[in-house]
């Protein structure tokens, strides 16, 4: 294993990444309980949708030729045989010369060929007054219509979204076969850290890091276990990892450059497939990534918090969504255009990912960085007011005002 490798580009280190995780295994899961998850099979309806012809209205169904003259001078009066609430099970026919009273999504009886909206008529119950002609079909919603018996519906690897859960539902399938929610577990690194809140003593800062990681992870759709902050001492590292809860993925932060006590790299190092390597980023330099003894996947971020963050969405949510059954496109936040504002410089030779404002200008989306100072990754005020990341190239030194640039969105 080489100690010493040359940076690798972004897209190098997220394949590497990408090739640690699998999608879960499927487990058959209530669609009540299966939001956001990822299906694991394709679901087609079993009968068609609408199952039979309905009304879209509520109103009389009649025979249009029956009512073609109709009109407020001339109307046309029908005895009403028979009254159709929604789920009425009644197969009375419309003969010639009748009208069914029929509410919304009432079965349309047999004979019948269009729909008058109770607006056109004078709402009678025995008899019915028309005042306007229906065409052939109207308001008639037509059996299979939305689908047909055999349809596809939904493809596996699709998230289950609201109005997927209502299109699943709506076929009859109570419960779908879907790729089970990845569990996490984060712990950031430092003796310097302390739990938010506690008194600090010089030189002591608030462990951000862990509640930004772990929030960042469920938003990504997973279950976290957060174990906050462990002491520089790979031994007390080690024992947390053995003493872990048991999970798909462990996220670190810190402890993964050059300094003396850079604790997650002196205690992972030894592990035949963890490796410790610098990408051309900007932040997020140092990152290591690789397996535990027993294969659980490990990703070890770099403990500057817009490193951490940068480095989350980079590598770490792609990989959540891998695990949670997502693939291809679907693995990567879409990227748009937008206008810089302000100019900022960017590193020679490494892809720089940067918090910015997006704005909906009158030409379009428009961006400027977020911290107003600089653009340090110790910046972590500076995610508050972020609402995306520009992404900019390893060869370009320097965005000059009304340069396009790639984004993403990271807020909601
Ligand atoms: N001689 C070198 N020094 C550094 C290099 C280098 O190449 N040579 N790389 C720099 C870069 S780039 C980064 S990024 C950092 C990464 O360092 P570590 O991952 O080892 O992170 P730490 O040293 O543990 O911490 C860095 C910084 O972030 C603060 N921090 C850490 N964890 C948290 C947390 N949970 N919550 C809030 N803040 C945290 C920590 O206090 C430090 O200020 O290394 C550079 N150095
Ligand atoms: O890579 Mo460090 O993340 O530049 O700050």
């Amino acid at each position: 294993m080489p100690t010493h490798e040359g940076p690798r580009t972004v897209a190098e280190h997220l394949a590497e990444v990408l090739a640690l995780v699998s999608a879960l295994p499927a487990v058959t899961t209530p669609i009540d309980e299966a939001l956001g998850l990822v299906l694991a099979e394709d679901v087609t309806a079993p009968e068609a949708l609408p199952r039979f012809a309905n009304s879209a209205m509520d109103g009389y169904a009649v025979r249009a030729h029956d009512v073609a003259g109709a009109s407020p001078e001339h109307p046309v009066v029908l005895p009403v045989v028979v009254d159709l609430p929604a789920g009425a099970e009644s197969l009375t026919a419309v003969t010639p010369g009748v009208a069914a009273r029929i509410m919304t999504g009432a079965p349309v009886p047999p004979g019948a060929d269009a729909i008058v909206p109770v607006e056109r008529t004078d709402a009678g119950v025995r008899a019915v007054t028309i005042f306007a002609p229906a065409a052939l079909g109207a308001h008639v919603r037509r059996a299979g219509e939305d689908v047909a018996q055999g349809d596809l519906v939904l493809g596996a690897g699709q998230e289950l979204t609201p109005y997927r859960i209502a299109a699943i539902a709506a076929v009859g399938r109570p419960a779908v076969r879907a790729h089970r929610r990845p569990r996490v577990l984060v712990m950031s690194t430092g003796s310097e850290l302390v739990v938010p809140g506690e008194t600090l003593r010089h030189g002591q800062i608030p462990d951000s890091n862990s509640y930004l990681l772990a929030a960042a992870a469920r938003a990504a759709g997973a279950s976290v276990v957060r174990l906050g902050a462990v002491p520089d001492d790979p031994d007390a590292l080690r024992a947390a990892l053995s003493s872990r809860a048991d999970v798909d993925l462990v996220l670190t932060s810190g402890g993964v450059s050059q300094g003396a006590y850079d604790v997650v790299k002196e205690a992972l190092i030894g592990l035949p497939e963890m490796r410790f390597v610098p990408v051309a980023m900007q932040p997020g330099k140092p990152q290591g990534l690789g397996r535990l003894d027993d294969g659980t996947p490990v990703l070890a971020l770099p403990g500057n918090p817009v490193s951490a963050f940068v480095s989350f969405e980079a590598f770490v949510r792609p990989a959540l969504l891998a695990l949670r059954g997502l693939r291809g496109a679907a693995l990567h936040r879409p990227r748009l255009l937008a206008r810089a504002t302000e100019g900022w410089t960017s590193p020679a030779g490494r892809e720089q990912h940067i918090p910015v404002v997006l704005t909906q200008g009158e030409d379009g989306l428009e961006v400027r960085p977020a911290a107003i100072r600089g653009s340090g990754s110790h910046l972590v005020a500076s995610l508050a007011v972020a609402d995306g990341l520009a992404i900019v190239p390893r060869e370009v030194g320097a965005v000059a005002v009304g340069d396009d640039v790639a984004v993403v969105r990271i807020a909601p």
